[in-house]
């Protein structure tokens, strides 16, 4: 399914639009990233995609039907998943419970969607009757996918999926997402890790005071010298 938003506006308070403007696609089996600086409304571009942010003006289409403002359970019903930056495992259940919490809505598939998430991912098969709070950062952050996969997604939300994660955990997640992708699931991810976001998606936005002021495939992006000069630091980074 494809996800469009356009000229999406979006707020807390009164008067301020933190997304305003913004308009992005993603189709299915695309890896699309949103970079941009602190404060830019990439996370609260996400959660007003979800229902979880009140939206001001603009659409959000999937498959061509309008799902503009709707709550976050409805759209979970429709296809949607997704994974917030913080608190997004229970930490006293154990990650298969974490894993059923993701299909209440479904409980009778969970013998099937479980072996389809076990099959994508057999390390979960490693760990699932431990305590979700007893994981590392990455096994985390891999039954927050997970749980959000239950229902058999085609549009999955990730926010920051690398924040606070060692280099090699954060390589293990952008792998696992590369994964998600190849399933056929649509991925719409933002990344504070703007660079390595950039090599690994198929397309990304450069988010600017809630705007999408650049977009290109990662590849055009990387070497654009607006984008470097703005958001990635000097080419000798790379
Ligand atoms: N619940 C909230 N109530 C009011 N303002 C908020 C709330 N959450 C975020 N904001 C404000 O919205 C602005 C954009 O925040 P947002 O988290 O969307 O940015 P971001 O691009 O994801 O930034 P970061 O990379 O720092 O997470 C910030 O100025 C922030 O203070």
């Amino acid at each position: 399914m494809t996800l469009e938003v356009t000229d999406l506006v979006a707020g807390y308070l009164p008067g301020v639009n933190i997304v305003d403007g913004c308009s992005v696609t993603a189709g299915p089996g695309e890896l699309v990233g949103i970079i941009g600086p602190n404060g830019a409304g990439k996370s609260t571009l996400l959660k007003a995609i979800f229902g979880l942010v009140r939206i001001r003006g603009g659409s959000v289409r999937l498959a061509g039907e309008d799902i503009t403002g709707h709550k976050a359970n409805e759209l979970v019903g429709r296809g949607v998943g997704f994974v917030p930056q913080n608190d997004n495992v229970f930490a006293t259940m154990t990650v298969e419970e974490n894993l059923q919490m993701g299909l209440y809505l479904k409980p009778k598939q969970f013998t099937e969607r479980i072996s389809a998430i076990l099959d994508l991912f057999p390390e979960i098969g490693t760990f699932r009757r431990r305590k979700a709070g007893s994981l590392s950062g990455g096994e985390r952050q891999l039954v927050a996918m997970a749980r959000a996969l239950m229902t058999g997604p085609s549009v999955l939300l990730l926010d920051e999926p690398s924040a606070g994660l060692s280099p090699v955990r954060q390589d293990e997640t952008f792998l696992r997402i590369h994964q998600i992708k190849r399933s056929g699931v649509c991925v719409l991810m933002v990344e504070q890790n703007a660079r390595r976001c950039l090599q690994i998606c198929d397309r990304a936005y450069v988010l600017d005071q809630g705007r999408d002021a650049y977009t290109g495939t990662g590849e055009e992006l990387i070497h654009d010298p607006n984008v470097i000069r703005l958001y990635l630091g000097s080419i000798a980074e790379s």
